[in-house]
């Protein structure tokens, strides 16, 4: 109802970005997630090993959860990720905006890389439902089920590299951003927040049309995975910049200029990604190399994910299917 803002905290190197939400009473800390439907949460009916380090969720503690007898859920992420587990409904309250009877998808399995990240206790899956995995019934989203009742239909990601940020629900908060957003249409027929991508420029160059590419924003993947036409293209410019095996991606000196890259977003407007936002991180302690935060993927849709946040304001508009972008304040 109304609307409501949790402080986005981002993990070392920008791994993800994390806000606290309260799940019947409990106040849990999760991974926002852009690129996916499924609100799951680590559990005491996980093994004890998995449980470890983490804020469990007690099914028996909340006074207003309810099973949803004979669903199950079972999700897989891009990077190879995923869990598993039983649903039911309770309240969830996020800074404010709060929706009853969500679909919690509590874990009773997850893959080691959650086990070991104990700052997440689970994810905020906010595209489209068509790709909620719960079953026999599919479920709703925070943000659809919260939709109605938030003051716009809308929530935004302000992610910051190396600074905390916000989720804001049901409004939009225009002293985060310079000028006034673009909008592009979406096309929502993937389930994911998926616009086009129709040219590109690196620093002051010329600008080169891509063969009609998409590309998904997605706060749940680290990285800006784009394809090899953009990438080639934008590391030409970066010298010392190589395809690194040991690193398991492109990389370049660390004392390397790195240009600004300009993606189009819906065919109107010019996202600007800030070279200093692509310098991800040093491989090593040595900070003699770094690995690049553009990567390449030849995944269509391109997956765009924190990289491109951190440079770009970007409002999730669900009562029309658009997604909005300025450059942030
Ligand atoms: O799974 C994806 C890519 C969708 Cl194409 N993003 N979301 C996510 N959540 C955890 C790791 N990655």
């Amino acid at each position: 109802s109304g609307s409501g803002t949790v402080t986005a905290t981002p993990e070392s190197q920008d791994v993800e970005y994390l806000a606290p939400i309260s799940i019947g009473g409990q106040s849990i800390v999760m991974d926002f997630d852009s690129g996916s439907s499924d609100l799951w949460v680590f559990s005491t009916q996980l093994s004890a090993t998995a449980q470890k380090g983490h804020t469990n969720f007690d099914t028996t503690k909340s006074t207003t959860f309810k099973t949803m007898t004979g669903a199950a859920f079972s999700i897989s992420y891009g990077d190879g990720s995923g869990a598993a587990g039983t649903v039911g409904t309770d309240t969830v309250n996020i800074g404010g905006a709060t929706v009853t009877g969500q679909a919690i998808e509590v874990a009773t399995a997850v893959s080691s890389s959650f086990v070991s990240d104990t700052n997440s206790n689970g994810l905020v899956g906010l595209a489209f439902s068509k790709l909620n995995t719960v079953s026999p019934t599919q479920q709703k989203t925070f943000f659809d089920n919260a939709m109605a009742t938030l003051a716009q239909p809308v929530f935004t990601a302000d992610l910051r590299k190396g600074a905390v940020g916000s989720y804001e629900f049901g409004n939009i908060d225009s002293t985060k951003f310079n000028g006034s957003l673009s909008w592009a249409a979406v096309n929502t027929t993937t389930g994911f927040w998926q616009f086009s991508n129709s040219k590109f420029s690196v620093g002051t160059g010329a600008t080169t049309a891509t063969d009609g590419t998409q590309a998904i924003a997605d706060t749940g993947t680290t990285l800006m995975l784009a394809s090899s036409a953009i990438v080639t293209a934008y590391y030409s410019q970066v010298s010392g910049a190589a395809n690194d095996a040991s690193a398991g991606g492109i990389t370049f000196p660390c004392t390397a200029t790195l240009p600004d890259l300009n993606v189009d977003v819906g065919g109107n407007y010019m996202a600007l990604v800030r070279g200093d936002d692509i310098n991800y991180a040093p491989v090593d302690s040595t900070g003699t190399t770094c690995f690049g935060g553009l990567q390449a993927t030849t995944n269509d849709p391109q997956i765009w994910g924190d990289i491109m946040f951190k440079s770009q304001f970007v409002a999730f508009n669900g009562g029309n299917n658009s997604i909005g972008m300025a450059p942030h304040q």
